[in-house]
């Protein structure tokens, strides 16, 4: 199954820029950057990299973010995120970025954008992978990271080419939906799609405000909906795809253990699950990992493997042509797989 899986076409939904730098480009930035606490050395960055829970994980995560200074540091990351991600054979990936921790720490925001386009596009030519980005607002940062993020998101002198949605993520609890409205509304207008996290940390109510308040189109996260039978219809009846990311969710102590993980009751209620990292090497993880977890909590042989693929592709924003070409590919490297 490891086989079939590192060969699968597949796209990724749910995946941080700052979370996706590898152990070697994390050590990299360190060694770059010494006045940082982040290890310089990538095998005691597993120690580093192990959360007592949310909070720690985002103490740590902003650790990271301060190692990236420069618009250079920018697009280091990002061309080597998108290698990664070539090497699990992603055809496509919707790349979650937060811009104001960027600019707040001096980086000046069109050399920003121009650093990420520019990997994009190397990306692209060189690996054959295609990404888009999804500008996330931190909600704990406030009402002011949330002007910020709307503004670079929507200013067509700043927003990058590559922009397809907008977000909101860090710490749900103490940061409620509703407040972001504005924001969200501002950016929708604009074109961007909603694909805020809800219901990662805190109830299916958030999940339901995501949905109402800030009319999201995909839900980050969305574990606690399984608590709510309605929420799981609606979403089912609606087709609003979770983003699960089940080794995250052990990581950040979100769910106990992989076992009580409810994604086999998402698919049971006809909800599309879709199967993404978040921040693989911080979660001590790859994509093609987490569709063998999917693989093994779902009991899934190759074709059911090959038709959670297909769902990332259907719920992504790429467009009919893109998605058709994907899910071409996926079919044929499937028969290929199970012919005699
Ligand atoms: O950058 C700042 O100065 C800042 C100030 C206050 C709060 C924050 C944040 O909360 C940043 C959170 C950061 O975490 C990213 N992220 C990565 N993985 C996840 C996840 O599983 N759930 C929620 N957020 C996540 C998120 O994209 C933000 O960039 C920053
Ligand atoms: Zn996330």
């Amino acid at each position: 199954m490891h086989a079939f899986i590192a060969g699968l076409p597949k796209a990724e939904l749910h995946v941080h820029h700052v979370g996706s730098a590898s152990p070697r480009i994390v050590a990299e930035l360190a060694a770059r950057h010494p006045d940082s606490k982040v290890p310089t050395d990538p095998e005691a960055l597993v120690d580093y990299f192990t959360f007592t829970d949310f909070a720690h994980f985002i103490d740590v995560y902003l650790s990271v973010v301060d190692l990236i200074r420069t618009p250079e540091d920018v697009r280091l990351l990002t061309y080597e995120v998108a290698r990664d991600l070539a090497r699990q054979q992603v055809r496509y990936a919707e790349l979650t970025i937060t811009p104001f921790s960027s600019t707040r720490r001096g980086i000046d925001e069109l050399a920003f954008m121009d650093a990420i386009e520019d990997a994009r596009k190397a990306a692209e030519a060189e690996f054959g992978t295609v990404l888009r980005w999804c500008f996330d607002i931190p909600g704990e940062a406030g009402l002011e990271a949330a002007e910020e993020t709307t503004r670079l998101a929507t200013d067509d002198r700043i927003r990058p080419e590559g922009l397809v949605s907008f977000g909101l993520g860090g710490p749900e609890i103490g940061v409620p939906r509703p407040q972001f409205k504005p924001y969200f509304d501002r950016a929708i207008a604009a074109g961007l799609r909603s694909v805020p996290h809800a219901g990662e940390t805190t109830g299916p109510q958030t999940v339901w405000d995501a949905l109402t308040h800030l009319r999201a189109e995909r839900i980050g996260h969305g574990t606690s909906s399984a608590q709510d039978e309605k929420l799981l219809a609606h979403l089912a009846e609606h087709r609003i795809a979770l983003e699960v990311c089940p080794t995250s969710n052990i990581a950040t102590r979100a769910v106990r253990t992989l076992d009580e993980h409810p994604i086999k009751e998402f698919v049971k209620a006809g909800v599309l699950v879709t199967i993404n990292s978040d921040d693989p090497p911080m979660f001590g993880t790859d994509l093609d990992n987490e569709y063998a977890v999917a693989a093994r909590l779902l009991d899934l042989d190759e074709r059911g493997l090959a038709a959670l693929a297909g769902n990332a592709v259907d719920a992504s924003f790429l467009d009919e042509a893109g998605k058709a070409r994907i899910k071409d590919e996926i079919e044929t490297y499937t028969a290929g797989w199970l012919a005699p």
